[in-house]
């Protein structure tokens, strides 16, 4: 299976983590790799990472403000060397990516843009249980246009009793309030339950009733394969910390159609929007560039741009295709040891079971599993990562498992499954 993946050069692949952390080294062999499955929250450090940072360190050092514009990743424009890269992850053309800020900062700056309330028209349709920090910018975004968030902010809830949304709820929706929605804002892969939308039906549907469409990409990008171009999104942003492996707050990424290049314009601007090849005479004349490259504001961070660089040429040795064909595998495989060990078996009334809330199709999720469990899940959580496997807990009731298809393995899959079992049975011991 592995050969699913063409040969990447190892040397330039992510470095495996051997540190286990909270790990108990009684229950658990401290020199073997621990199973990181945490990759959907930070993304293991790119092999050349390092040599790229001190490559720029050394340069600052050296030629101080000179590095500007010498050397093999000129700091003015470092960024714009690896869009293209970017741009063939999300399924764009590279001018309409653009690398910078932070992944609410570019939200931000994207729905000022778009969100043009109307009397009329002024809902954001999104999820009921969106990540935090999209709920909290679309809030504020009708709050300074004026408008009531109880009454702008549509959001979506599963039907009662189920855990994820159908799409033909989200199609009904759109096409019964699509009237009154100026923006429809949906993530790509859902941060809990790992839900992947259908994000080609949604844009068609939103921009069907005159809505412009939007995505969150954070946990989609490098995880599912986009096309955003092809499907006709109107904008999107994500971060690049989580599968495209960037880094800790590493710099985000944004996506503006080319069809909207010329008629939807930054509301705030900074001199990074303006043309490159004079923005440098200080005029003070603002000559925009098109599209997502005019919503620049500050010059990059080069010490971000490194790490992102390590990252991206990692991704263009193999493609998105190549790592879902190994993907579905993977969480497939994940999926079946869990429902064959650990599912609820009736005759054992007493025997702690696992409940996956992620739909079961592939072609509505990632890589990424949710797992609810018939026991209190702190106490699972703990007793996974004393026997060295990294995952996440997400309130009120979730582990998310996240098999990467670019450094996990089959074999990472099945000593978990087996981790999972010593779990269940010593949290079930800690219960009596
Ligand atoms: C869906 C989603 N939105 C927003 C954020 C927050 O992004 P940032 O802190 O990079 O702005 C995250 C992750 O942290 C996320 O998963
Ligand atoms: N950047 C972080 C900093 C601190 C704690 C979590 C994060 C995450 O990225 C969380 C992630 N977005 C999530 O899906 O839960």
């Amino acid at each position: 299976v592995w050969k699913l993946l063409p040969t990447m050069n190892s040397q330039l692949s992510v470095c495996k983590l051997l540190t286990h952390w909270n790990s108990d080294l009684t229950l658990v062999d401290g020199t073997k790799e621990c199973i990181y499955f945490v990759g959907n929250s930070l993304g293991l450090q790119p092999k050349m990472a390092k040599k790229y940072i001190d490559e720029e360190l050394d340069k600052w050092a050296k030629t101080g403000v000179h590095g500007h514009v010498q050397g093999s990743r000129p700091w003015a424009w470092a960024e714009n060397n690896i869009e293209g890269l970017m741009a063939n992850v999300v399924g764009a053309k590279p001018e309409e990516v653009a690398l910078m800020n932070g992944l609410t900062v570019n939200l931000h700056i994207l729905l000022l843009s778009f969100y043009k309330p109307t009397a009329k028209r002024h809902k954001i349709l999104l999820e009921d249980k969106a990540f935090p920090s999209d709920h909290y910018a679309v809030e504020s975004q009708i709050q300074l246009k004026g408008y009531d968030p109880k009454r702008s902010m549509l959001l979506m809830k599963p039907r009662p009793g189920e855990e994820v949304l159908r799409t033909e709820d989200i199609l009904d929706t759109i096409e019964k309030e699509g009237d009154s929605i100026a923006v429809v804002l949906f993530s790509g892969v859902q941060y809990y339950t790992g839900q992947l939308f259908d994000m080609a039906a949604i844009t068609k549907a939103g921009q069907k009733k005159g809505c412009y469409v939007g995505f969150d990409c954070a946990h989609a990008v490098g995880n599912a394969e986009l096309k955003l171009h092809d499907w006709g999104v109107d904008f999107a942003c994500w971060c690049s910390y989580k599968y495209v492996n960037s880094g800790a707050g590493g710099l985000a990424g944004a996506f503006i159609h080319e069809k909207n290049a010329l008629t939807v314009k930054p509301a705030l601007t900074g001199w990074w929007g303006h043309n490159l090849k004079t923005r440098f005479r200080m005029d003070n004349e603002m000559d925009l560039l098109p599209g997502i490259s005019g919503f620049r504001l500050s010059n990059q961070p080069i010490l971000l741009v490194c790490p992102l660089q390590a990252s991206l040429e990692v991704f263009a040795m193999t493609s998105m295709a190549a790592l879902r064909n190994k993907s579905r595998l993977l969480t497939g495989y994940l999926e079946c040891l869990i429902q064959h060990y650990y599912n609820k078996d009736e005759s054992q009334p007493h025997k702690p079971y696992v409940h996956i809330i992620t739909p079961s199709h592939p072609e509505e999720r990632g890589c990424q599993l949710s797992l609810s469990f018939s026991v209190p899940i702190a106490a699972i959580f703990q007793e996974l990562e004393k026997r060295g496997v990294a995952c996440d807990m997400r309130e009120p009731n979730v582990l998310r498992i996240a098999p990467v298809p670019l450094y996990n393995s089959f074999s990472d899959v099945h000593r978990f499954i087996t981790v999972l079992g010593s779990a269940l049975a010593a949290s079930k011991e800690l219960q009596q």
